[in-house]
């Protein structure tokens, strides 16, 4: 953080002719008369969307190797990226605040709490995934998928779905295709 609130002083104090980063955009909204945008919310800005668009999809690409090292049939059909995402739960917990009491299988969640969703849970489930720690990308085949269900929620759900899954899908799918086409 220490080191984003520098490089944000150090540009402002000497702004670039052309915008060329992102960087250049939030000053430039933190200079309008009527933004919203106070410094400490873009140095919050900054540290969030480098830490989801880079610790995530890096995490996922090394995943996918390892489970295809070790799977080689898997590395043929190459449908994997879901079975991966799964496994790899990436993001072990999403956060929500109660906006009203909620009754829960017989608990009652207060009004204003926050609540902690546990994607490892519902992915590891054995109900629903036969032999869950199993790395079976064919299991995919039998399942209907567009976006999120109460079963797949690698990239969240609902409102705060991540803005970033086809992009992270596109990355790791032509990273592999280097790799497999490249890589000897
Ligand atoms: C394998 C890679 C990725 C995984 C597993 C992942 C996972 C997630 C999850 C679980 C959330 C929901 C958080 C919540 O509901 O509180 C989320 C949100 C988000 N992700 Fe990702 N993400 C990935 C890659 C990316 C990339 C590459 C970007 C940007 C380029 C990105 C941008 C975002 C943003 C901006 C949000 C917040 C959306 C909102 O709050 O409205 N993600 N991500």
């Amino acid at each position: 953080m220490r080191m984003l609130k520098n490089l944000l002083q150090e540009r402002q104090a000497n702004p670039r002719e052309k915008q060329s980063d992102f960087f250049d955009y939030v000053l430039e909204e933190l200079g309008e008369e009527d933004t919203i945008l106070t410094e400490e919310m873009a140095q919050d800005l900054m540290f969030k969307l480098l830490f989801v668009s880079f610790e995530t999809t890096f995490l996922a690409i090394t995943m996918t190797t390892k489970f295809l090292l070790e799977n080689p049939l898997a590395l043929k059909e190459l449908t994997f990226m879901n079975e991966t995402v799964r496994m790899a739960n990436i993001a072990p917990g999403i956060f929500r605040k109660t906006l009203g009491e909620i009754n829960f299988l017989g608990y009652t969640i207060p009004a204003d709490w926050f609540v902690m969703v546990c994607p490892p849970a519902v992915h590891m489930n054995p109900a629903k995934y036969k032999d869950p720690l199993e790395f079976n990308p064919r299991r995919w085949e039998e399942m209907e998928l567009t976006g999120a269900s109460k079963h797949f929620m690698a990239f969240g759900c609902g409102m705060r779905f991540c803005l970033g899954t086809d992009f992270a899908k596109v990355q790791m799918a032509v990273f592999l295709h280097c790799l497999v086409t490249k890589y000897r």
